[in-house]
């Protein structure tokens, strides 16, 4: 793999099912790192995923995962993947360490180093004892952490995770997140994360992805999607911020008030001349709590872009991190 090339490159690729058409001419270009995908229900995020692993024959496309053609070289694709599905995958009766090492065989791994690998990645995902208990007798969050093990057992360079943290108490999504964002930083792995929650990719995913009806409509990395258009400060004020509002406006700012605090948005100002705004504070008496940049809501632009209301700026393509080249 080239140093500035990235780990899942796909150029026109469209999958039917009978009448529905769950992918639409899909062209991609996922960088190194965590990618976010993201979509409605139904958006063919899914179908994505079992495309790349070659587990859906698709209709049209081609392009390159890691070093390999796809679909051509799906097989050997398949061994450099390490994949997390969102519904349960272990075979009844088995206990823990025996599900991981079963993984580890499958993936060609000889029985003592199978053995070796499944228990460093039960100690990785934070299993104790409760390896050598039958998977039947896992609550949702140990289930979510044996798979998570099952992926990672043979060391793959890219993972694709469906819905990882679904089910999770809050510790163990944190854990989980952390885990996800040690491999990527630590590690060098890149990941491919599929969720619906939002504040999850906003933790840990680098890039994003989101699918409308089967098509791209939003391909950046988060920093780009995060920046407003035009330079803007989010202030939030102690007090009622209406002499401060008119001030801004009077200097030629535009200010749109949060409904329901004492928060502002200033558009038209850069940070390094935030001074301006604590100096109008001061004349109008408003206290300011916090001063920083705007960064745009994820939630508001995945429903701008999922209702098809939004002008945001479509297939902006994140420079791949050269780091873990
Ligand atoms: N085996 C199938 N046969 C027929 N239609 C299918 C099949 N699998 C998926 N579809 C349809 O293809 C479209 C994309 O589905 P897909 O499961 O890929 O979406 P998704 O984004 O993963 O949805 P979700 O977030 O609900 O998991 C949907 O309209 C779905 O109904």
């Amino acid at each position: 793999m080239s140093e500035s090339s990235g780990i899942v490159e796909l150029q026109g690729v469209s999958k039917r099912y009978g009448n529905i058409d769950a992918l639409r001419d899909v062209s991609l270009n996922i960088p190194k790192g965590v990618t976010g995908l993201l979509g409605p229900n139904g958006s063919g995020k899914s179908t994505l995923i079992k495309s790349l692993l070659g587990l859906l024959h698709v209709q049209t496309g081609h392009g390159r995962v890691l070093d390999f053609q796809w679909p051509r070289d799906a097989r050997i694709i398949r061994d450099h993947i390490g994949y997390l599905p969102e519904d349960d995958c272990y075979v009844a009766g088995l206990v823990g360490i025996e599900s991981v090492t079963l993984m580890a065989r499958l993936s060609g791994l000889s029985s003592k180093e199978g053995l070796r690998r499944s228990h460093e990645m039960m100690d990785y995902c934070g299993f104790g004892e409760e390896r050598y208990r039958e998977v039947e007798s896992y609550s949702t969050g140990m289930r979510q952490k044996l798979k998570f093990a099952q992926a990672l057992v043979h060391d793959p360079p890219l993972l694709i995770l469906d819905e990882p943290t679904t089910g999770l108490d809050p510790d163990q999504r944190l854990a989980m997140l952390r885990r996800i964002r040690n491999l990527a930083t630590e590690h060098c792995k890149s990941v491919i994360l599929s969720t619906h929650i939002l504040p999850d990719v906003r933790s840990v995913c680098d890039h994003v992805v989101i699918l409308v009806g089967g098509t791209v409509r939003v391909e950046s990395s988060l920093e780009q999607l995060s920046r407003p258009a035009e330079p803007t400060m989010h202030v939030s004020t102690v007090n009622d911020p209406t002499d401060l509002i008119s001030r801004l406006q009077t200097a030629g700012y535009t200010v749109h008030q949060d409904t329901e605090s004492y928060g502002l948005r200033v558009e038209g100002i850069e940070q390094k001349n935030a001074s301006k705004i604590w100096e109008l504070a001061a004349e109008t008496n408003t206290g300011i709590r916090r001063l920083e940049p705007a960064v745009n809501s994820l939630d508001q632009i995945f429903m701008d872009v999922a209702t098809g209301s939004s002008v945001t700026p479509a297939s902006m393509v994140a420079e791949a991190d050269d780091a873990c080249s």
